[in-house]
């Protein structure tokens, strides 16, 4: 079958119940919907005046305690955020055929629009979801953007504000963390927070969510991620049950992912997440994230490493944590012990 007709925008007003191979096994399943009100929703404009060190320590208490937080007053436009959104809903509503040059199953490709998981082929079931990804840029110069997709026509304009304001937030949070966590000034800033992109996930509405799933449960392997969202659908774990995030209009998900939980030796937690999705409307969360260079050597900060606080996991070059979480997600069998585990101590 063409690569277009396999996204699940493109045939799914012509169903009324999952197609088979889209039926999740009953563990793969989810039967809470509910949203919480107990994920922190921290103030950023803080920043500027007295509340910095209370600010700072909020941050690190939802990281310890969620994993994750939101955000509002952080500094990247309202306007700017909505149309953005509206650049994505108007990208997936696209003519098939405006997508072929990007479609593509070969997951290696830096810039590319897929449908369900990283490797369809070897799915046994499916997921609700269309997925585009491209590297993010940080200033408006950066070449990727000749890379992105140029439909919509606005497409390229808007992404590269979005992009560079989005991490210029990023690199204030994560400069945030650096304080908290007691680091070297500029600890995150350089080879850690080189390795810039975004994902954007499409769930159509679906007819029967709770035998579906939007995506899998996982930790994100990368330095810092910023979600967009506005109809609910992000789940995260905590206390081994799940929670849903409220979605707040004009705020952003913060989530802590694997390489904060290991250069903090364990100190804050990387989050566990997964998307579900909804009967009545379409859902697109913007996924933008900072991850470390390809070379970049990575393990528990001296400063969290003493004779009663021995190091929780090895030290080693980001490539090779990056191609063992790929080849477990490839393999279906991504969790944290086979993310984590050859890292352990
Ligand atoms: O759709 C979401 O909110 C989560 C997406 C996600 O976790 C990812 O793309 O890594
Ligand atoms: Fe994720």
């Amino acid at each position: 079958m063409a690569q277009s007709d396999l996204l699940v925008s493109s045939w799914c007003k012509n169903v009324k119940s999952l197609p088979a191979d889209y039926i999740m096994p009953p563990e793969k399943r989810t039967t809470d919907f509910s949203v919480s009100k107990d994920i922190p929703v921290l103030d950023l404009g803080q920043e500027a005046g007295r509340g910095r060190s209370a600010l700072i320590q909020q941050i690190i208490k939802a990281g310890e305690e969620f994993g994750a937080f939101q955000v509002i007053n952080h500094g990247v436009s309202d306007d700017l955020m909505h149309e953005a959104m509206r650049v994505y809903e108007e990208f997936f509503s696209l003519p098939v055929d405006d997508h072929e040059s990007l479609l593509s199953d070969d997951f290696y490709k830096s810039v590319r629009l897929y449908t369900s998981g990283y490797n369809y082929a070897n799915e046994d079931h499916h997921l609700w979801k269309d997925t585009l990804k491209h590297p993010a840029c940080a200033h408006p110069q950066d070449e990727v953007v000749q890379g992105w997709p140029d439909k919509p026509e606005r497409y390229r304009e808007i992404i590269t504000k979005y992009s560079v304001e989005v991490r210029k937030m990023s690199v204030r949070i994560l400069d945030l963390i650096c304080e908290g966590l007691g680091l070297e000034e500029g600890f995150f800033r350089g080879e850690l927070s080189q390795g810039i992109g975004m994902v954007i996930n499409n769930y159509p509405p679906c007819p029967e969510p709770s035998l579906a799933m939007g995506i899998h449960a996982h930790c994100d392997p990368y330095t810092l991620t910023v979600i967009q969202q506005q109809v609910y659908g992000l789940q995260i774990k905590k206390s081994g049950k799940w929670i849903g995030v409220d979605p707040l209009p004009n705020a952003f998900v913060i989530m802590i992912p694997y390489q904060l939980q290991i250069i903090s030796n364990g100190k804050l937690s990387s989050c566990e997440h997964r998307g579900v999705t909804n009967t009545s409307e379409a859902r697109i969360s913007v996924v933008t994230f900072c991850g470390p260079s390809k070379e970049s050597v990575i393990g528990p900060a001296k400063e969290h490493v003493s004779a009663s606080n021995p190091p929780q996991f090895k030290t080693y070059k980001y490539l090779d944590f990056q191609m063992n979480y790929l080849y477990h997600l490839s393999k279906k069998n991504l969790c944290n012990e086979t993310a984590l585990g050859p890292y352990l101590l």
